[in-house]
């Protein structure tokens, strides 16, 4: 019996660590990951109160660019864990890779995503751990320090919010369970195509969190890994995230240093992908009375705009590229309705991309339009931003502001022909696997070299200004002393 082991989806319960009889990581065990840098324990505490004491997932290291410090990574989490499985990244133990690939190679293939609370009593450590990257509130360096206490407070003004949204799907997200669908359909995918893989499920922000499956990959011994986020374009704030966790830890481990890895950082341009997502389209517009005067009003998720403007995110670009393909595959099949973006989710006072979906929907009804169908773009699983926010909150926007017909998109989740080209993407992406080459430039190092441009700005300024004055000051000498 082969089984593939995760969070919430065990697929058989024969498969469950305790059918097994296996030691799980128990709510209150604790593995070391690496000898000195990772630590990840899972463990629970009562304080005096009868609350949860936070649990510890400390990571340390070096960044990897000079415009990132290292991260101590102290995870909130305030709900306890039932079960063993609960923190098992989705595995499968006894598959060797086979094929083409030499006979004792072990690939791997790690999904990165961004993870949901699964209570409602998850949301708020959820939101804190989200508030607490330094890629989703990006401080200047000198106020890092405030990035903790500044996650608690906007996770705990936030959260009530957030609460009411989850409550109105179901309690809790349901990402771990469709992730864990897309890591099982994926290994049947790959299987077809010749190769035997381990799945593991990373997430960034909930459990089963990246370093969990990091832990288990090295325990795994998996000698290539293939790493796919599961977003189709490439933000900071999203793969970028977590693909600086992943490097944090790979320069800090000898076993992931010398790792042969393969990062697919976006892939909205593959055909597979586009043609999945016109094919959805497709369909859904054929649900309408009159398909060929349905707008299609593509929904991408926000970003701040300083992320593109100022930190060179190639997120808008990717997302207007994608939409231009998906509407190009579209108009090849003879579809030519007409089509908008607009982005949506946007938190805090600051400003986002443009332009904004709310204010976009309201436009729309009022220049007349009747029929519209959205279409979620950024994301491969149904979320808490589908089911809620476009599903009622635009919904009903968009009746009211005078739409009459209403139609959504729903996301890729586990649509074969999606699933088999992520598993082409990871074929395709092994033979480029290699040991991840990493800047090894520290905090100390790049407060070395604020050091070094101060004093460099500093004496700089004034050598041109002696400079700057010395034929003066020379005159002058020469005419006093004349
Ligand atoms: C490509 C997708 C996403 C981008 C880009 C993104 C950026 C981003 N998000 C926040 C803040 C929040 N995101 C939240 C939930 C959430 N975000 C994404 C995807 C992207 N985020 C998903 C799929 C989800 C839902 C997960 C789920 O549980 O179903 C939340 C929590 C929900 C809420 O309170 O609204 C917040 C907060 C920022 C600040 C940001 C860019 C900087
Ligand atoms: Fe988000």
């Amino acid at each position: 019996m082969e089984c593939v082991r995760s969070g919430s989806g065990v697929l058989d319960p024969r498969c469950s660590p305790r059918f097994l009889g296996k030691k799980g990581s128990s709510p209150t065990s604790c593995g070391k990951a690496t000898s000195t840098n990772l630590a990840i324990c899972t463990k629970h505490e009562q304080n005096l109160h009868g609350n949860v004491k936070p649990s510890q997932l400390a990571a340390s290291g070096s960044s990897y660019s000079v415009h990132r410090s290292p991260v101590l990574k102290q995870r909130q989490n305030l709900s306890a864990r039932s079960t063993s499985a609960d923190v098992y990244t989705t595995f499968d133990e006894n598959v060797r890779a086979v094929s083409s690939h030499a006979a004792e190679e072990k690939v791997g293939v790690l999904l990165l995503n961004l993870g949901g609370p699964e209570t409602l009593d998850d949301v708020q450590p959820f939101l804190f751990n989200l508030f607490a990257d330094p890629d989703i509130i990006r401080l200047p360096r000198l106020f890092r320090f405030l990035q903790r206490p500044l996650a608690k407070l906007i996770s705990t003004f936030r959260a009530p919010k957030s609460k009411e949204g989850y409550a109105s799907i179901g309690g809790g997200s349901p990402l771990r369970k469709i992730t864990d669908e897309q890591a099982n359909a994926l290994k049947v995918a790959l299987k077809k195509k010749n190769l035997n893989a381990n799945i593991y499920v990373g997430m960034r922000y909930w459990y089963p969190f990246t370093e969990e499956a990091i832990d288990q990959i090295k325990k795994d011994k998996i000698t290539k890994l293939v790493v796919l986020p599961l977003y189709p374009q490439y933000s900071i704030s999203t793969s970028g995230s977590s693909i600086r966790v992943l490097q944090n830890i790979v320069k800090e481990d000898s076993y992931f240093a010398g790792l042969p890895i393969s990062i697919i950082e976006s892939w909205y341009q593959r055909d597979g992908y586009v043609k999945s997502m016109a094919d959805l389209i497709e369909k859904e517009l054929s649900i309408f009375s009159n398909p060929e005067e349905v707008m299609i009003f593509f929904s991408a998720h926000g970003v701040p705009l300083t992320y593109v403007t100022d930190a060179g995110d190639p997120y808008r670009d990717q997302m207007e590229d994608c939409i231009a393909l998906i509407m190009g595959e579209l108009k090849s099949r003879g579809i030519l309705n007409s089509h908008t973006l607009a982005y949506q989710s946007r938190v805090g006072p600051v400003q986002w991309l443009k332009p904004y979906t709310d204010e976009v929907l309201v436009e729309l009804g009022q220049q007349g339009v009747k029929s519209l169908l959205a279409v979620p773009v950024s994301f491969v699983s149904e979320h808490i931003e589908t089911l809620e926010e476009i599903d009622m909150e635009y919904k009903e926007l968009a009746l009211e502001s005078g739409i009459e017909n209403w139609g959504r998109v729903p996301a890729l989740g586990c649509t074969s022909s999606f699933i088999s080209d992520l598993a082409d993407a990871v074929v395709e992406a092994l033979p480029s696997a290699s040991a991840l080459v990493t800047k090894e430039v520290d905090e100390s190092d790049s407060d070395m070299d604020l050091m070094h441009y101060l004093s460099k700005m500093f004496f700089g300024s004034i050598l041109a200004f002696v400079l700057l004055l010395s034929p003066r000051l020379i005159s002058a000498f020469r005419n006093t002393l004349l």
